[in-house]
């Protein structure tokens, strides 16, 4: 066994990355690095001695005898991920790292160390070393962005590779030979490279945004000291002086000094809340791996652990400093420097000037908040967006509408509660007969074992409700006629669930729905700050659980220039509802999921005033389909309503899918390689996608068959996931495209005259948005289960401030629904739900009321 004990601590500068979490974290040189899944990459190494801080240009160094090993670009060479949001970080690639100044170490498992925990089988058998971003004059050349500290074997060296890419939401791998390659001189960590049979930039073009991977058991024999990075995620932390386990590794980033462990800590530290710290991964403070056991000891400093625990404790401040004297000053000025040429490389220099006038604060504030972009997700957003690789947007199958859909039908619900004592029978003729009571059944069943959890989406900006709104939707009042905010409707109905899941859970068990709220920068404080005045609306604070998701710049309409809000201040926005999977993933909470045993994951957008929220039905329909993706939807009401329209896409022959095979094709599904005859060519693939309402061609959203809508199922975003596929939805090669979403967007003039930003009165700029349902064409189509629901008890959407769709139109809704309830059972409204017997709980949540 190899531990860090009996490691000799000398110096280190290693592979590093830097993906910050859930709380901000104060970093070198007083530089706020903020939240969520931002990461930076150093692909340097070296070892032994003294810190090597090369700057720039590309090193090669050599590996013997644990001497300095210098790989890849030096250190200012900070590359930002490239592999988008769904990785949970530096998962599956070539990375290596070692402790700081201290060596890091361990793991190299035989069987393909760079596997990361949890992943599919396929993963074990592929790591990444590098994306495809362009193609390169006109003999099909690629650029390829590296992935790898092995840059000159894997793209110099002749000999096989894999591509991974994904077409219809199917993963397929080409296995390619790669028959020569270069560096591109002052390009960083880019190489290009020929492949065999892929001669004309056409040819070439079809592999663009793919992943370039080469078989596990090709990595080349590191030094003990080395460890592939994601060996470390997974491990156990444990307090060396009182062997108590505080928590999980769940990340390793950059600090652009020492590699910085992040830590899940276990719930008995933190008592109630999810807290993540960030370890600095120095022999100081981590003195001991332990591969065989997956573990690493540790001697936190006072306070250390608490430095991200949201109540008392030390003052963070005070925290951050110890943390500090471990991350030198000059290494965030490293960092700053290679975003500074980042940004330079992408035009986008104008972003610097706040740095060079302005108080030391504004020149701070910016740095800060530079340093905490995720460039790699914004180039892959300005790709899609403005670049090549826009034609993955577009449809490139047959389109038709989906087969008949179940529907959810609520009459005569009292009946599913025959018990005249209001006790549920465990078997009752009425629900095996009726649909929908028997799923409800089913699914109070898995409420009741703790087998589910519900996401809200509440990271967005509520901009198209005027001024006066409140920042974030869900703090939204509705006179029902009592104000009533979304977040409370949507707490009391998921208390109701609870009770409803009670009476039939084992005696004594209280279920508890993990309630799990996505937030963004733009949301966050006034979000965590409306739930703490609230009491949490009732629910234990422990169930509710607050999942930043990462924001990306702005850009402007034309040319696609980052918006500043001032000359301090970049204008961002958050990365649309698709930025959940990657936020869940990063911050550990599919994990955390998983170890309470859940199996299925509500997703709705807290707009809905009338969502069924932990809605028993939706997961007995989907348990009952053994589905992976659950989608409600109604028919739409009319052609350009502004819902998105749900719909199966047809891969046809001519399709780019369907691309000549110049090499053998790895199905991953099943992980065999298969000849190309056997597959592809003339093969139909259908897949669910949803198109938006601001992105469908208007042909389509007003073809009519018989006066009818041809597209009428409407997307209303209350969906539904298993958690295997949320697990899915993590592998690093699932990316989600951005979309461009054009915007008003306060900001500064253009040459930042005005430190005050301006809001246009027409969209002045896009924000990059990723769609919760681009990932519906992952799953296979018997996967995705719809289900129809009512609209007037399940949609009432608040988008405008006035109108259509408005918070009017959908407190009426609420209201007349409750009102339904009261005509029909004769109740008065105070009797509304005047007892806690499991008849008027059920009627209170079929009539979308609450506890009183
Ligand atoms: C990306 C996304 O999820 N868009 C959804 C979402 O639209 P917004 O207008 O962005 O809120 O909610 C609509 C229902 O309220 C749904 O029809 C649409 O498809």
């Amino acid at each position: 066994s190899s531990s860090f004990a009996s490691q000799s601590w000398t110096s280190f500068l290693c592979y590093s990355r830097l993906r910050s979490a859930s709380n901000s974290l104060l970093i070198g040189g007083g530089l706020l690095v903020d939240s969520d899944s931002r990461s930076l990459r150093k692909p340097i190494l070296g070892t032994n001695g003294s810190t090597n801080s090369q700057q720039g240009g590309h090193q090669r160094g050599d590996t013997n005898g644990g001497q300095l090993r210098f790989l890849l670009a030096a250190a200012i060479g900070l590359e930002f991920d490239s592999t988008g949001s769904m990785s949970g970080g530096s998962r599956r690639k070539e990375w290596t790292t070692r402790a700081s100044s201290s060596s890091f170490p361990i793991f190299h498992s035989s069987s393909g160390g760079a596997v990361a925990i949890d992943e599919a089988p396929d993963s074990t058998e592929f790591v990444e070393i590098g994306m495809i971003a362009e193609t390169h004059g006109i003999h099909g050349e690629l650029r390829v962005r590296s992935l790898t500290d092995f840059p000159v074997e894997r793209f110099e060296m002749p000999g096989v590779r894999y591509i991974r890419r994904i077409v219809m939401g199917k993963v397929s791998m080409l296995r390619v030979e790669l028959l020569k390659g270069r560096e591109i001189p002052g390009k960083q960590s880019s190489w290009l490279v020929t492949l065999k049979g892929f001669e004309t930039r056409e040819e070439a073009s079809e592999l663009l945004g793919s992943t370039m991977l080469v078989s596990a058991d090709e990595r080349p024999p590191m030094d003990e000291e080395d460890v592939y990075i994601p060996d470390l995620i997974g491990m156990s932390v444990i307090l060396q002086e009182t062997k108590e386990e505080i928590g999980t590794i769940v990340d390793v980033h950059s600090s652009g000094a020492n590699d910085l462990l992040r830590v899940c800590l276990a719930s008995t530290i933190n008592c109630s809340r999810d807290v993540q710290v960030w370890i600095p991964f120095v022999k100081e403070i981590v003195p001991l791996v332990d591969k065989e056991t997956r573990r690493v000891e540790i001697t936190p400093p006072a306070g250390l652990l608490e430095l991200n625990v949201p109540k008392g404790g030390a003052s963070k401040k005070e925290i951050r400093k110890q943390v500090l004297c471990f991350i030198p000053e000059r290494k965030t000025k490293a960092m700053l420097a290679a975003v500074k040429k980042r940004l330079t490389a992408l035009g986008q220099s104008h972003v610097l000037e706040g740095l060079n006038s302005g108080e030391e604060s504004q020149r701070e504030a910016l740095t800060e908040q530079l340093l905490s972009i995720n460039f790699s997700q914004f180039q892959h957003a300005l790709d899609n967006v403005f670049g090549s690789s826009e034609s993955k947007l577009r449809l490139i199958g047959e389109l038709e509408p989906p087969p008949a859909v179940p529907r959810a039908k609520w009459e005569g619900f009292e009946d599913w509660l025959r018990d005249s004592k209001g006790h549920m029978p465990e078997t009752s003729a009425a629900a095996s007969n009726n649909n929908t009571a028997r799923w409800w059944r089913g699914g109070l069943q898995l409420v009741a074992t703790g087998k589910v959890g519900v996401v809200v989406l509440a990271g967005g900006q509520s901009t198209r409700l005027g001024s006066e709104a409140p920042p974030v939707k869900g703090m939204l009042q509705l006179e029902l006629p009592h104000p009533k905010s979304l977040f409370q409707l949507q707490a009391e109905r998921l208390l109701l669930v609870q009770e409803l899941a009670a009476v039939v859970a084992a005696p004594g068990v209280k279920p508890q729905i993990p309630w799990l709220v996505l937030t963004s920068d733009a949301t966050d404080v006034p979000t965590r700050a409306f739930f703490e005045e609230n009491a949490y609306f009732g629910l234990n604070e422990s169930q509710v659980w607050f999942v930043k998701q990462e924001s990306l710049p702005c850009v402007s309409l034309e040319g696609g220039a980052i918006l500043m809000e001032s000359p301090w201040r970049v204008a961002i926005a958050p990365s649309g509802n698709g930025g959940l999977f990657a936020a869940l993933c990063a911050q550990g909470f599919l994990e955390k999921l998983s170890n309470l045993g859940v199996l299925y994951v509500q997703v709705y957008s807290v707009d809905n005033a009338l969502v069924r929220v932990a809605d028993p039905v939706f997961f007995g329909f989907a348990q009952e389909h053994e589905a992976d993706v659950g989608v409600k939807v109604i028919d739409k009401l009319s052609a350009d309503e502004a819902v998105g329209i749900v719909c199966l896409e047809r891969e046809t022959s001519d399709n780019p899918s369907n691309e000549k095979q110049t090499s053998e094709r790895v199905d991953l599904d099943n992980g065999e390689i298969q000849d190309a005859q056997d597959t592809g060519e003339g093969s139909n693939s259908l897949r669910y996608r949803v198109l938006e309402y601001s992105e469908a061609p208007s042909t389509l959203l007003t073809a009519r068959n018989g006066g009818q809508l041809v597209y009428r199922s409407a997307h209303i975003c209350v969906n539904l996931f298993s958690l295997a596929y949320l697990k899915k939805m993590a592998d690093p090669g699932i990316k989600l495209d951005f979309h461009a979403a054009h915007k008003r967007i306060p900001c500064a003039s253009k040459n930042l005259e005005h430190a005050i930003p301006v809001l246009a009165d027409k969209p002045n700029g896009i924000k990059f948005e990723q769609f919760i349902f681009d990932t519906f064409k992952f799953c296979e189509p018997e996967k995705v289960a719809l289900l129809e629901v009512d609209r007037e008890e399940e949609f009432a959407p608040i988008k405008n401030k006035v109108g259509a769709d408005s918070e009017e139109t959908a407190r009426n809704m609420v209201l007349a629904l409750q009102n339904r309830h009261s005509s029909l059972s004769q109740e008065n409204e105070s009797g509304f739900c005047d007892g806690l017997n499991p008849m008027s709980l059920l009627k209170a949540y079929a009539f979308g009321g609450s506890v009183e």
